[in-house]
């Protein structure tokens, strides 16, 4: 039986992916086998060490200490793309509440409650619309700043809008380089495309080098006029260089997914309570995602979409297989195969991979392996953890 902790909502159809034969789901576990989380800030406390997984309902595993995680020999587990559409379709709002005066339309009509008369009403709006006129996206040029799953969502909806796109991604995988239009002009640097830009959307992770990213010195390469969306995280924005450039004139706007106090209030920001992701289908496809992949984790050891692991798969064979976690140096494997072939042990199939400081191996066994033989395998120098796990 597997013990689930889980720290946030996680919809049921993803939790009914871990079935009750084999799982107990609770808010509460003094041993754990996994944490399941969403948005939930994990403390390096509350990881017990029992904890051989944790996986992230969502994009961003800026909530976890990953540097811990890979320390420790855990993987963690997202579900990447799962609520693009999503976000994509939340900032195509973005786009239309920074172009047109739709909040400011709503609520001056919303002051008018103590009007009787339908006639007047309609007289006095017709006057007074002009106020709330605003402009169209189409002809408009959107910078979109990070390609991966969401930003190459919203550059094909902008262009589908009439727009114009201009794109930042130094990183830009293969695979989401393929699924980018030709039309999305590529920028040599973040100061280029803020210069072009009239609106402005962040989707890019937060990492040291990405934290306070828009700066004092990007915002003043923007546009007059310029409209910045941040549905990314907090971080990525410096906050109070913002407010001094929507105070100076140099933004327009400001639509973000991440309100801090300094900004309620003002006329030219739109606060959203981060529900970029908050869809039945986004939630829903996101907890299957790394439900599935908890699954696989624990019953066989396979990886699959971790931020800080090699992905690796091996069909079971043998009578039992060791999931072992090492530190990505020389000779770890060739000992643990030693202390195998030492036990008489025959190696059925294996698979090793690595990733930056950490090597993972599967390797499945023609025999079952006695405590003893774990406790040597555990004692081997550069070896981090090792799960024995029985077919
Ligand atoms: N508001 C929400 O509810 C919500 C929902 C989902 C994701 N997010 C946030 O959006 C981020 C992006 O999500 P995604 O699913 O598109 O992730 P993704 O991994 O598919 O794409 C991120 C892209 O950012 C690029 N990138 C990395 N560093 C960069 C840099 N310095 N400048 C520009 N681009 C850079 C990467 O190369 C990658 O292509 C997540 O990390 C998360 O923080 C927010
Ligand atoms: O869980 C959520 O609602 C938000 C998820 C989002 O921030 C993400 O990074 O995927």
């Amino acid at each position: 039986m597997h013990k689930v902790l889980t720290l946030n909502q996680i919809s049921p159809k993803g939790l009914s992916r871990l079935p009750i034969s084999d799982y107990e789901l609770a808010g509460e576990f003094s041993a754990p086998d996994a944490i399941l989380l969403r948005s939930h800030k994990l403390q390096i406390e509350e990881i017990a060490p029992s904890v051989k997984a944790i996986a992230r309902a969502g994009a961003g595993t800026n909530n976890i200490p990953l540097a811990l995680c890979t320390e420790r020999g855990i993987p963690v587990f997202n579900s990447p793309g799962a609520n693009a559409n999503a976000v994509k379709e939340l900032v195509i709002a973005g786009l239309a509440l920074g172009s047109r005066g739709i909040l400011e339309g709503i609520s001056y009509v919303n002051t008018l409650g103590h009007m009787t008369d339908a006639a007047e009403m309609a007289k006095l709006l017709e006057k007074e619309k002009k106020q709330f006129k605003g402009n169209e996206l189409a002809g408009r040029t959107l910078g979109v700043v990070g390609l991966g799953a969401i930003g190459s969502m919203i550059a094909n909806a902008a262009l589908s809008l009439g727009m114009e796109v201009i794109g930042y991604d130094p990183a830009l995988s293969v695979d989401a380089a393929w699924r980018l239009p030709s039309s999305v002009k590529k920028m040599d640097n973040l100061n280029s495309l803020f210069a072009r830009a009239d609106f402005i959307t962040l989707h890019l992770p937060v990492f040291e080098s990405t934290r306070g990213l828009v700066n004092t010195d990007l915002l003043a390469c923007c546009k007059p006029g310029c409209c910045l969306l941040n549905f990314a995280r907090e971080e990525i924005v410096d906050v109070s260089a913002v407010i001094r450039a929507l105070d100076n004139g140099s933004l327009r706007k400001f639509i973000t997914d991440f309100p801090v106090p300094a900004l309620i209030g003002r006329a030219d920001v739109v606060l959203m309570p981060h529900i970029g992701a908050s869809t039945d289908e986004a939630e829903e496809n996101c907890a299957i995602m790394v439900a599935d992949q908890l699954n696989d984790f624990l019953r066989s050891g396979n990886i699959k979409n971790s931020v800080n692991f090699p992905n690796l798969q091996l069909d079971p064979s043998g009578q039992c297989r060791l999931a072992i976690a090492n530190h990505n140096v020389p000779k770890i494997l060739g000992s643990v195969l030693g202390l195998l072939a030492d036990a008489d042990i025959n190696v059925v199939d294996m698979l090793n991979k690595s990733r930056d400081e950490i090597a993972y191996n599967l390797i499945d066994l023609g025999s079952v392996v006695d405590s003893d033989l774990l406790t040597k395998l555990r004692a081997l120098d550069g070896v981090i953890n090792v799960r024995l796990i029985q077919w």
